[in-house]
């Protein structure tokens, strides 16, 4: 083993980790998403020759980030994962062939998703009222946010429906929200954040509701926790149950059989995505049949089922 590789390993864990605690914990990244995927992605291929060097504080060991002490503790009864991202057309042709073969089907059907640039949250309701609302935190223990939650204008307090219920999905701030916060910020001679995702979280995670309710934060659901409990087969439909349920949720996702489509889909919202209201970093892929999603299970950190197309970085025209 030559020590400067090793080395060189250590000190970009440990940059990644200083990243990681300012884009999760702290809501400040010193580091544009683009540049954190690049030295992530080296970490990975480094880990994948070297697995014996991989130890437990590595990024690729962990989900999410530390989370802040003076909320008190959630603790996911199932684990909130990340997913697996990939950067070009011919790597989510890749994974999706994998899958494939995975099931031993030719024929998988994928629910194509818009990934919204905000934080991932989780709503529980318990006879038709909401009881809990918490973060991801490190994807086992989050923050308990119910009271923030309860100061979101699109999250449902009742929904028709009393079996006890989990959903989830993405907190995030509307572009103009964001612009008019920061606006307010300079004129009270305060900071600003530095995009709506760091916004969002901060205004999420703020110990003062009220502030969290003068933020005008939005949500987009779109996860049924153990959906065939309520009798739904595949994402679409949950999708359209969640609606139906009172909740926000975004209606561009779209079932596709081929890669046409797929390349279709990617192409269409790589140029809708400079005139959403809201800000997107890529494509979710999901296996649209719960049952397909069940036998294909979960890797340690990872859902086999479901992985994420990240859109290059849109070039800052100066
Ligand atoms: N599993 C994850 O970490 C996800 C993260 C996100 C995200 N940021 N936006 C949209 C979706 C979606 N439509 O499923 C997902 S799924």
């Amino acid at each position: 083993m030559n020590n400067s590789d090793y080395e060189n390993y250590i000190k970009l864990k440990d940059q990644l980790n200083i990243y990681r605690r300012q884009y999760y914990t702290e809501d400040a990244p010193t580091v544009q998403d683009f540049e954190y995927d690049r030295l992530y992605q080296e970490l990975l291929k480094v880990e994948s020759a070297h697995p014996e060097w991989v130890t437990n504080d590595s990024p690729s060991q962990n989900v999410g980030g530390a989370i802040n002490s003076a909320f008190p503790k959630f603790r996911h009864e199932i684990p909130m994962l990340s997913m697996d991202d990939v950067f070009s057309l011919e790597e989510s042709q890749a994974s999706a062939e994998r899958i494939k073969k995975f099931v031993n089907q030719t024929d998988v059907e994928f629910n194509l998703e818009l990934k919204i640039d905000g934080l991932a949250l989780s709503l529980i309701y318990e006879n038709g009222r909401l009881v809990k609302g918490s973060t991801r935190g490190d994807g086992f223990v989050g923050e308990d946010i119910t009271p923030n939650i309860f100061q979101i204008d699109d999250v449902p307090k009742t929904i028709p429906l009393k079996e006890r219920i989990e959903v989830r999905g993405e907190c995030y701030l509307g572009k103009d929200s964001f612009a008019e916060l920061n606006n307010k910020r300079l004129e009270d001679g305060k900071s600003t954040f530095a995009n709506p995702r760091n916004a969002a979280a901060g205004s999420l995670r703020q110990l003062d509701s009220s502030i969290t309710k003068s933020r005008h934060l939005q949500t987009f659901i779109y996860f049924v926790i153990e959906p065939e409990n309520y009798g739904l087969k595949t994402q679409s439909e949950a999708l359209k149950q969640l609606q139906e349920w009172g909740f926000a949720t975004n209606n561009q996702n779209r079932v596709v059989n081929d890669f046409k489509e797929v390349q279709n889909y990617i192409d269409e919202y790589q140029e809708k995505r400079l005139d959403l209201p809201y800000n997107i970093d890529g494509i979710v892929f999901k296996v649209n049949d719960f049952k397909l999603q069940s036998l294909l299970g979960n890797t340690v950190k990872v859902p086999r089922w479901e992985f994420a197309y990240k859109f290059p970085p849109i070039e800052a025209h100066t």
